[in-house]
């Protein structure tokens, strides 16, 4: 399976405020970039802080380009979410697109079966918190060969850590958010061995809107 993780930033490298409160960071032009990007997945992952936050929906990409892909139907929305704590009426349960929740063991079986009740496919993967690799391999088996991540940056954290990711995009806003508490695309512990830290081999750079898109590739792992 190919993961792309794709994220707004501002020009100092937040993906939102201090209070996590959902920012527009993209401008029309890079929000339509998404939307290609969409269309060429077959899910789309965010992490269950971002559905907290956001409640984004995840429903919208652009449709045309997804007929040039040759891919059907509509992606997958997919949420990390070990304790299954993903409201009910989470936008991203609403509406006809498919759910999948990637649970870890810990998850609560009444909020399991309630999840179900509305919908939404759950996959169990891991003791504690969601073994991505795992869940991935699920993901895969379930027909899954391109996946769309869109953060936030704990869940990328971890899959930079579990190796998990190919392909990082970033558009870079001109806009400065500040704030020491403020997530950035990859949060979690972070790493602090130079042998662990992920290399990137740069692919692009577009100005776009008031910014700029980076694109990279990451290099195999030791
Ligand atoms: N500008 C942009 O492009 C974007 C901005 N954002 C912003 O980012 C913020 C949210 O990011 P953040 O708080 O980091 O949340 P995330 O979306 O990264 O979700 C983190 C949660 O995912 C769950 N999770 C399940 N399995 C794992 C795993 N293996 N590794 C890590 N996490 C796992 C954890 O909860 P549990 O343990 O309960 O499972 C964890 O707390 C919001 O402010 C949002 O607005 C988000 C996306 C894009
Ligand atoms: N690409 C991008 N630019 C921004 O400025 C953003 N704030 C985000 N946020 C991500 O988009 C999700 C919302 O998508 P929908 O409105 O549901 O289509 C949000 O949850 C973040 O993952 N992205």
């Amino acid at each position: 399976m190919y993961v792309h993780v794709n994220a707004a930033v501002s020009a100092d490298g937040k993906l939102s405020t201090r209070r996590r409160e959902q920012v527009r960071i993209s401008g029309d032009e890079d929000f339509a970039r998404v939307d290609r990007l969409r269309a060429e997945s077959d899910a789309v992952l965010v992490g269950v802080g971002t559905v907290l936050a956001d409640d984004p929906s995840l429903v919208r990409f652009d449709r045309e380009h997804r007929e040039t892909v040759e891919k059907s139907g509509v992606p997958t929305r997919v949420v990390a979410d070990s304790r299954a704590r993903t409201p009910p009426d989470a936008a991203i349960l609403a509406g006809d697109a498919p759910t999948t929740v990637l649970a870890s063991e810990v998850a609560p079986s009444e909020r399991v079966e309630t999840l179900r009740e509305v919908g939404a496919s759950v996959v169990v993967a891991g003791e504690d918190r969601v073994d991505l690799t795992r869940a991935f391999d699920e993901l895969e088996s379930s027909g899954v060969e391109d996946l769309m991540v869109e953060g936030g940056g704990e869940l990328v954290f971890s899959l930079f850590e579990a190796g998990l990711v190919d392909d990082l995009t970033l558009y870079v806003g001109s806009l400065v958010l500040g704030g020491r508490d403020a997530p950035t695309i990859a949060d979690g512990e972070g790493f602090v061995d130079r042998e662990t830290f992920p290399r990137l081999s740069l692919d692009g750079v577009e100005r776009l809107d008031d910014g700029v898109v980076l694109g990279w590739s990451v290099e195999e792992q030791a």
